[in-house]
């Protein structure tokens, strides 16, 4: 039997556990309270208590005769080995619902066990408040454990119906003791039976009040307002939540109509459609959901709005209504949800869109989204605006009008968006109305778990300003503002990758280093305005003199740079002429005729540097020979020129120390009047006498101190020892001699000028007619109504001024005729032809005509040779100057030197020594 029951319990344990339910409401129900505890509560609650006991077994006519033979009843049965609870369970194990409440052997062992102690006890004799105690807490367990009482007293009648043969069995005492006997039993179980019927009873009604709590709490701690109304809709019930709605307390509401209570008003719906709508709800047990009212008292007006959901409640067959009076049955369940906090926050999400669509309208952003599956695309009316496509077209890729150029481009851009997920990020053009406009377009897109696109979500914008602005920076980066032609920055681009393609393709080029000759001069005395309109039409010039392919550059001030893919050196030399002369063309600017020459320096590639800086470098010395050649013309790089660079920055940087230490002395060379055989003149020139290289002439160092400005002070320096000299001469010699100095452009060109030399003669004393200031022709030729002004101020001090170098400027005769000049000295490189070179000797013969003609005094620079002596005598040359008389001497040489000329008396006669008497 043994095995049968197991086996029974272990199919029963299987099926057990597929069925167990949860119901965790009901431990809360219970509380978490002991048996025992229970027990105790129990007692308490049915008031059973030692006389309440003794009641009970008065009523049942339970005494001592009972007890005394139950107790001989127990000894008989005591000495019976019979399985009374196997039976008992074997028994309980026949039924599904006394079956499940066993699942396994441990726990069948443990009721077993624990049921023969229950019917041990039940004849055992002592029945006081332990026994009591102790079928409560069966009652409790068999109630716990969801036993119901109809199988706990069919358990008990098996139990009884089997003990029964057995106790007429073995009760001795004849009939009349087994009926007492069975008399006593029956009640004693009975007893049992009322205890236990008395615990089902109270934890029912115990666990109905829990449930009733329970259901109570949760009603009132909903947050939405729950109402529930008869069908004639009045209030039954409500929870806390709806009092809250509205500020009401519970008497206000219960057994009121609902409409007297609160005020729904749906908008746009007759006043009275929310009662008909719940009436018919109530009736037909329908649903209707998230209906939207105002909610408020009965008088006020506005309201919180509301979200009302109505159900029609059903009642099963029999069960009774939740009213307490009459025709009041719960009809509609009301749940009224607060909108408050929701319209607040769609409030505040429609503004923020509305802001956001005003944001992306002021910023020019345009949005847009692209359900991939349905391929439906959506722009915001921005997008639209941007795209130029009017909004009632529907939104296509097509619509969008890329231009064609970049198409291309942007679908590889977004297929590799749509392959890698990478963010899409693409400037491209489009052609709204055939006008170019740029746009940035933007995307992310939207993926399912297993990285499949969703969804591409962008914006728009139009950044065509910003890339004009980018245009124009980069535009200002790399061309010159004045001239618009490319600037260093782009000049050194474009050269190094010249140098990069020469080299690839195994060509050559050529840097031209244009300067322009005196420029700065131009700018000083006409100011900066007028120097950069000239400095545009030179610009302009000189883009016309090359192919467009070339590139011109202006590299700051007056410099530009010309780069050619040509190398061949006689074309290399036609281009740079072409440049010389485009550029020696008078200029037309601010109203006034200007002229202006260049210097130009050429290196090739590779021959004279194979990177820019080299190139740049070697053309720059190119330009300075070309400038110490007298301007106005090209020079090739050569080696050696180098060498001269260097030298010239040495020169540079020691000038100024040779300056502060007083390194420059003044040489004096004689100009004789050939009619009296006086000197009337000393034209005085400079030298640096360098502590190391010697004395040094001035061709190495005036070009050098003309360009960075020490010329002006060096020349004042040289002005005003000349003057002292002369003074000098005067006060040794009794015998006043004109003294010449030379001045250059840019002492010429200060504005000045007159006022300083003015305060040299007041300081050292010279009478003005005793200094003579020379001048060059190409100095004053750019800008001559200038230069005439300067001049006249000069003379009105009382100083002559000296056309220097004449013939070698290009000074036309019409300019000459209104120079306010008194001597012309003819150029040497003229006199050095004479007599042998037939143009020298006519430009000299007619030089010496067009003078007199002009009422100029005349004279010959350079005279090295009797015969040039004898020429500008018979030509009637006034003075001259040469080696052939006396080449440049220091002070005291030139003191000793007219000291013996004048007391000889004699007439100085040429290379032959001769001197006669004047
Ligand atoms: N702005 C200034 N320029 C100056 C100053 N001192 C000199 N100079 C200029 O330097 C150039 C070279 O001058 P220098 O080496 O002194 O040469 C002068 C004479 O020595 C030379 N000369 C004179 N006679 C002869 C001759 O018979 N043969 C020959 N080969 N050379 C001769 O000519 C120079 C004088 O020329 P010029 O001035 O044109 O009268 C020179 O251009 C000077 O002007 C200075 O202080 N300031």
């Amino acid at each position: 039997m043994r095995v049968r029951v197991e086996n029974k319990l272990r199919k029963q344990a299987s099926k057990q556990a597929s069925k167990l339910v949860s119901y965790p409401w009901l431990s809360w129900v219970h509380g978490m309270k002991s048996v025992q505890g229970l027990v105790s509560s129990l007692v308490h609650s049915l008031g059973l208590d030692e006389a309440s006991i003794s009641n009970r077994k008065a009523f049942l006519q339970f005494g001592r005769d009972d007890i005394e033979r139950l107790k001989r009843l127990h000894r008989a049965l005591e000495e019976l080995d019979h399985p009374f609870a196997e039976d008992f369970y074997e028994h309980l194990l026949q039924f599904e619902e006394t079956r499940s409440l066993i699942p396994d052997t441990a726990t069948l062992q443990r009721l077993q066990a624990s049921q023969t102690a229950y019917f041990d006890t039940l004849t055992a004799g002592d029945y006081g408040e332990r026994y009591v105690h102790h079928r409560l807490k069966v009652g409790i367990v068999h109630q716990r454990i969801g036993l119901d009482p109809t199988w706990y007293l069919g358990a008990y009648a098996h139990y009884l119906v089997g003990l029964l043969p057995t106790i007429h069995q073995r009760l001795e005492g004849g009939h009349g003791e087994l009926i007492a006997t069975l008399q006593s039993l029956i009640k004693i179980v009975l007893f049992d039976m009322s205890l236990a019927i008395d615990t089902y009873n109270h934890a029912s009604k115990q666990t109905i009040l829990a449930l009733k709590r329970y259901t109570e709490l949760v009603f009132a701690h909903i947050p939405d307002g729950l109402v529930v109304l008869s069908t004639d809709l009045t209030i039954l019930s409500a929870n806390r939540a709806f009092l809250r709605q509205l500020d009401l307390d519970p008497e206000q509401v219960h057994g009121q109509p609902l409409l007297s209570v609160v005020r729904l008003e749906q908008e746009f719906a007759p006043p009275d459609s929310f009662i008909d709508l719940a009436k018919a709800t109530a009736l037909d047990h329908s649903v209707h959901q998230d209906l939207i009212y105002r909610l408020g008292k009965p008088g006020d007006t506005g309201g919180k709005p509301v979200s009302v959901t109505l159900t029609g409640i059903v009642h099963e067959e029999g069960e009774e209504g939740e009213g307490e009076g009459e025709g009041e049955e719960a009809g509609l369940l009301v749940i009224i949800k607060d909108l408050t906090e929701w319209e607040r926050q769609e409030r505040a999400l429609r503004e923020s869109q509305a802001m956001l669509i005003r944001a992306q309208a002021v910023a020019g952003i345009g949005s847009w989204s692209w359900d991939l599956a349905e391929n439906h695309l959506s722009w915001s009316a921005e997008t639209y605006r941007i795209f130029g496509v009017t909004t009632s077209q529907a939104p296509s890729c097509g619509a969008v009008p890329v231009h064609s150029e970049d198409l291309s481009m942007v679908t590889d851009a977004w297929r590799k968006t749509l392959e890698d997920g990478t963010p899409y990020n693409v400037d491209y053009r489009i052609v709204p109305g055939g006008e170019t406009r740029w746009v940035n377009v933007r995307a992310e897109l939207e993926v399912d778990a297993d990285g499949v696109p969703l969804r591409a979500v962008g914006t728009v914008l139009d950044i065509t300003d910003r890339k004009r602005a980018d245009d124009k920076i980069q535009h200002l980066a790399f061309y010159d503002s004045l001239t618009n032609l490319p600037n260093r920055a782009l000049c050194l681009d474009r050269l190094q990758q010249a140098i990069s393609a020469a080299e690839r393709h195994r060509e050559t080029l050529s840097v031209l280093f244009i300067d322009l000759d005196l420029f700065k001069h131009i700018n000083d005395s006409l100011g900066h305005a007028t120097g950069d309109r000239l400095l545009q039409a030179v610009a302009t010039r000189l883009r016309g003199s090359v192919r467009r392919v070339d590139t011109v550059a202006r590299l700051g001030g007056d410099e530009f740079v010309v780069l050619l893919q040509e190398v061949r050196e006689d074309t290399v030399t036609a281009i740079a002429e072409k440049i010389l002369a485009a550029l020696h063309r008078p200029y037309f600017v601010d109203d006034q005729t200007l002229h202006v020459t260049c210097s130009i320096g050429i290196a090739l590639y590779p021959r004279d540097g194979e990177d820019t800086q080299a190139l740049l470098r070697n053309a720059d010395a190119a330009m300075y020979r070309a400038k110490a050649k007298g301007r106005n013309n090209a020079q090739f790089y050569t080696k050696d020129l180098n060498r001269k660079a260097r030298e010239r920055l040495q020169i540079q940087e020691e000038m100024y120390v040779a300056l502060e230490r007083q390194q420059f002395v003044l040489h004096y060379q004689p100009q004789l009047d050939l009619q009296s055989g006086h000197i009337t003149a000393l034209e005085a020139l400079v030298r640096w006498q360098h502590p190391e290289h010697g004395l040094i002439a001035p061709d190495r160092f005036i070009s050098v101190a003309e360009e960075t400005g020490l010329i002006v002070p060096l020349g004042e320096w040289v002005i005003r020892q000349a003057c002292l000299f002369s003074r000098q001469l005067e006060a040794t010699l009794g015998h006043p001699i004109k003294i010449a100095v030379n001045l250059s452009a840019r002492q010429f060109w200060q504005s000045d000028l007159a006022e300083r030399l003015a305060g040299i003669l007041q300081q050292t004393g010279l009478a003005p007619a005793r200094l003579e200031i020379e001048i060059t022709e190409s100095m004053i030729m750019h800008q001559v109504d200038q230069a005439i002004l300067t001049m006249c101020q000069i003379n009105a001090l009382g100083v002559s001024l000296v056309i220097d170098d004449f013939g070698t400027g290009f000074s036309s005769l019409n300019h000459l005729k209104r120079f306010p000049v008194q001597v012309l000295k003819i150029d040497k490189s003229f006199v050095s032809g004479v007599p042998g070179n037939a143009d020298d000797t006519s430009i000299v013969a007619a030089t010496i005509g067009l003078a007199h003609n002009m009422g100029l005094k005349i004279v010959a620079e350079g005279i090295e040779t009797d015969a040039q002596l004898a020429f500008m005598r018979e030509h009637r040359c006034d003075e001259i100057q040469g080696y052939l008389f006396a080449r440049p001497m220091a002070r005291s040489e030139t003191l000793s030197f007219i000291g013996s000329y004048i007391e000889a008396g004699t007439r100085w006669d040429g290379a032959s020594g001769l001197l006669s008497r004047p």
